[in-house]
Order: C-alpha cells, then sequence, then structure tokens
C-alpha cells in the first residue's frame, strides 16, 4: 500500500514512512492511494473478535511494514489494555438505536482505541530503526491524555503536547499533566484548540526544524489512526446485521477524524446509510456540509469542550475526494482558505458530501437536555459529547427501519460539572485514577507563538 498527500507534491510513502511522517511535506495529509475493498469478505467475519476484524482491517493498509504476527500481537497488546472484553461494545437505547461505547480504554475516552495501537507501533517499528522521535500534538483534552498514556516511559520517544490553557476540563487537564515521566511535556497555550493545531502544522512546515527534531505526530494527522478507528465501525455494523442490511451512525464531530473512518469504512465497501455530524455551537461542518459554507468564526467554549474547533484538520481528506482526489487543487483550496479563512463548496461538492453525510449543530440546552432524557428514558449517564451524537440521531433520523448508531466517544467522568449540572449524578472517576486531584502537575505556559514554541522543543530535544 502507498500512500499520497492532498496536495499532490510529497513523496509517497509506505506504512512505516506515514506512521513516522505525520504531515506531508507539502502540508498535505497522507491517504491510501486506493481504498481496499472488503465488501466481499464481511460476511465471513461475523461473530469474529474485536481483535481478530482489526487484524483482517488493518493488514492491508500495513502492507510490508510489519510481518503479520508481529500486527496480531500488536492488536492483542492494545485491547488487552482495555476494560470490557468486547473492546467497543453496543448498548441498545431505542427501539433500533444504539449507543458504541468507546470509552472503555486507559483515559476513558475514544482515542485510547487508536492510540493504544500507536504506541506500540511507535515502539516497534523506532526500536527496529534504533531512532528516537519528538511527538509533536495538540488537543482539546483527550487526544493529549490518550497519547501520554499510551507513549509515557518510551525510551526513542519524546512527546510535546500543546493543549489551550483554561479550554479543558480539570480531569482531562489533570491526566496529563500529572505524568511525570520525563519523555513527557505538557504545554498550556494562551489561545484555543485551533491555535495550538495550527502551531504543530506551523513547526511541521518548518522543515529544517522538523528534520533536526525529527518530529511525528500522533494526532488524526496520522493515517494510523484513522484506520485503527475505521474497525469499531465494521464491527458495530456487523453485529447489527451487516452485510445484509445497511447501518447508520452519528458521531459528536470536532476535528472530523472519527467520522471520516466512517467514511473511509463505506468507501471500503461497509453499507453505510447516513453518517451524521453533529457538532456543538462550533458549526463550521454543519454550514459547509449544509450550505457549502466552510468559514471559521471564533471558537466557543462550551459543555462539550473536546469539539471546540472550528478549522477540522481531516476536512481536507474529504476534500480531496470531493476534488477528483486531483492534489493541485486541494492545496488551492487550502492554501486561499488558510488566508482567509473561507472555503465555499460549489453544488456538485455539495450534492457528493450529501450522499454520504448529514450534518447537525446542537446548542447548549440540547446538549443538557439530551443527557437529562438519556437518564430518564434509558438509566444510562452520557458524557456531553456523546450527548451532541445523540441528539444529532435524533435530528437526523432517516428511515426508522435503518439501525442508528450514535458514538459514545468519552466517559461522563472526564466531565463530571457538566454532567451534574445536566442530569443532578456526579460520575465517579475509575478507583485507579481516585488521587488524580492530588497529584502533583506540571506543565509550561507559552503565548501563541510559533517561535517560542520551537525554542521550547530545542530546549527540551538538547
Ligand atoms: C470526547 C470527544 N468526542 C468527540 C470528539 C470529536 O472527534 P473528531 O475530532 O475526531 O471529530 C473528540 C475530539 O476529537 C472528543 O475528544
Ligand atoms: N478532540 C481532540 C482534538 C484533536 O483531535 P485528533 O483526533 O486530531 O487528535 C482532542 O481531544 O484532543
Amino acid at each position: 500500500m502507498r500512500y499520497i498527500s492532498t496536495r499532490g507534491s510529497a513523496p509517497a510513502l509506505d506504512f512505516e514512512g506515514v506512521l513516522l511522517a505525520g504531515l506531508a511535506r507539502d502540508g498535505g495529509l497522507y491517504v491510501p492511494e486506493t481504498y481496499p475493498d472488503i465488501a466481499g469478505r464481511l460476511a465471513g467475519w461475523r461473530g469474529l473478535s474485536y481483535q481478530a476484524i482489526a487484524y483482517e482491517m488493518l493488514l492491508p493498509f500495513v502492507g510490508d511494514s510489519l510481518t503479520p504476527a508481529t500486527l496480531g500481537d500488536l492488536i492483542d497488546g492494545a485491547y488487552g489494555s482495555f476494560n470490557h472484553a468486547a473492546v467497543c461494545p453496543l448498548v441498545q437505547v431505542g427501539a433500533n438505536d444504539f449507543l458504541l461505547e468507546l470509552f472503555h480504554g486507559p483515559t476513558l475516552a475514544f482515542k485510547d482505541v487508536a492510540m493504544q495501537l500507536l504506541g506500540r507501533l511507535f515502539n516497534t517499528v523506532l526500536t527496529r530503526r534504533g531512532e528516537q522521535v519528538t511527538v509533536l500534538g495538540a488537543t482539546s483534552g483527550d487526544t493529549g491524555s490518550a497519547a501520554i498514556e499510551a507513549l509515557r516511559g518510551l525510551p526513542s520517544v519524546k512527546v510535546v503536547m500543546l493543549h489551550p490553557k483554561g479550554r479543558v476540563s480539570e480531569v482531562q487537564r489533570r491526566q496529563m499533566t500529572t505524568v511525570l515521566d520525563d519523555n513527557i511535556h505538557n504545554v498550556a497555550i494562551e489561545g484555543t484548540f485551533d491555535d495550538c493545531q495550527a502551531l504543530v502544522k506551523t513547526l511541521f512546515n518548518r522543515l529544517e526544524f522538523r528534520d533536526r527534531a525529527r518530529l511525528s505526530a500522533v494526532n488524526s494527522i496520522n493515517w494510523a489512526r484513522i484506520v485503527a478507528q475505521t474497525v469499531y465501525y465494521v464491527t458495530s455494523a456487523l453485529s447489527l446485521g451487516a452485510p445484509d442490511r445497511a447501518v447508520s451512525f452519528s458521531v459528536p464531530t470536532g476535528n472530523f477524524g472519527d467520522i471520516y473512518a466512517g467514511y473511509v469504512a463505506k468507501r471500503m465497501g461497509l453499507p453505510v446509510d447516513r453518517l451524521v455530524v453533529a457538532t456543538n455551537r462550533n458549526d463550521i461542518l454543519a454550514r459547509a456540509l449544509n450550505a457549502g459554507d466552510y468559514s471559521t468564526g471564533t471558537v466557543q467554549p462550551t459543555i462539550s469542550p473536546s469539539m471546540d474547533i472550528q478549522v477540522s484538520s481531516n476536512f481536507e481528506r474529504l476534500l480531496f475526494d470531493l476534488f477528483g482526489r486531483d492534489g493541485a487543487v486541494t492545496a488551492a483550496a487550502m492554501t486561499g482558505f488558510q488566508h482567509s479563512g473561507r472555503l465555499a463548496l460549489g453544488g456538485n461538492i455539495l450534492d457528493e458530501a450529501r450522499r454520504s453525510f448529514d450534518a447537525v449543530a446542537v446548542d447548549e440546552d440540547m446538549t443538557r437536555e439530551t443527557m437529562a432524557a438519556t437518564l430518564r428514558q434509558t438509566g444510562l449517564v452520557v458524557d456531553p459529547h456523546s450527548a451532541v451524537g445523540l441528539a444529532g440521531a435524533a435530528r437526523a433520523r432517516g428511515d426508522a427501519a435503518v439501525p442508528m448508531i450514535t458514538l459514545a466517544t468519552a466517559h461522563p467522568a472526564k466531565f463530571p460539572a457538566a454532567v451534574e449540572a445536566a442530569t443532578g449524578i456526579s460520575p465517579g472517576l475509575p478507583p485507579r485514577m481516585a488521587d488524580l486531584y492530588t497529584r502533583q502537575e506540571r506543565y509550561a505556559v507559552l503565548p501563541h507563538d510559533a517561535d517560542a514554541l520551537e525554542a521550547h522543543i530545542s530546549a527540551i530535544i538538547a
């Protein structure tokens, strides 16, 4: 399998190359040259374990970069760390409505599903090559702790993780800043998540620094993150009758990585009816997919802070497909967007996108009401991000005969204040995290400034 850049001019790479490269050198994102076809094999995967389906899904993407036996071992190790035998269990919440619980990993968010594997991939490949990298990441709260948990203590990796100062929940911040391993470096940036992500991309585009620091990525910039996230779309669809019938998904969305993984699964042949993009009031994706208006505004703080994002990195991967996989057209569109903050999506492009996607923006009252109603109707306490997904599912519900699966992306205990305000219940952390509020924290604070960040990282790697 070869991977090409959405901007058309970076060299094509194999799996090992994209794993370590992160952002392409032309500023684009790597995507596979072709999508492997799984349609004819799905029926034979019914009844297999999560791990076995993960192996089947990942094998064609990995190519010669790992032996099949090594891939199998890494998958078994990654999902052995989960707190549920099914890894990502489905729970019925309505007549034909389901929640896909993605928060049974070590840091209680869906990011663990990909990150537990990514950490093992980094360790295996870097140990074999005898190399070290500096992972530079941006987080609105969950990617950071999942990456830190997966990479802490690895001699081959230094982690520099940026979060927006004061804009993540206290649990999320402490999950990152109380990890005191020598290779972990947290930085609170005076700005938004978009500012953090822009800093990451700016430093990757400073090629001399990028090479000197040997930058690598753990955000969904990294293709390995996306492919690992395709697996639960397949396992959940199979348990509800695919490939004999199609299913729909509602996905709480910010950086567009998770729902893009669903789109990839669909492109590979999974029968998916609708993919519902559910945003909070940071609604750029809803405006883009409903009215062709992909234009940024000011990031609004919400009770689902991990989705307080305006510039959704992976939307570029979808645009690349919508532009007929033309790297020059995608590069021109993204450069224009970077300068003006706007991109108008024309009729054909929009029609094509709408063949797969619906989009719904959910406000704060609706999010709270959905948390309360879910508790009343099902007895389940859901986190605010999952509530955005459930509200999106209800609003976009099409054919009632098609099962609707909402992705539950975080455990409610990560957002205790918002959950208690909406439901009256204060969800507790698992016993292994009981002392989180008293652990020592360590992090630096920096302005939103690429030079300051470059100097900070240079000092770390010196
Ligand atoms: C809990 C939670 N839900 C939803 C999302 C949105 O996912 P994505 O950024 O892949 O769209 C995030 C952040 O990524 C998150 O942390
Ligand atoms: N919500 C995310 C934002 C980063 O997304 P990623 O999927 O690109 O890592 C977070 O929790 O950090």
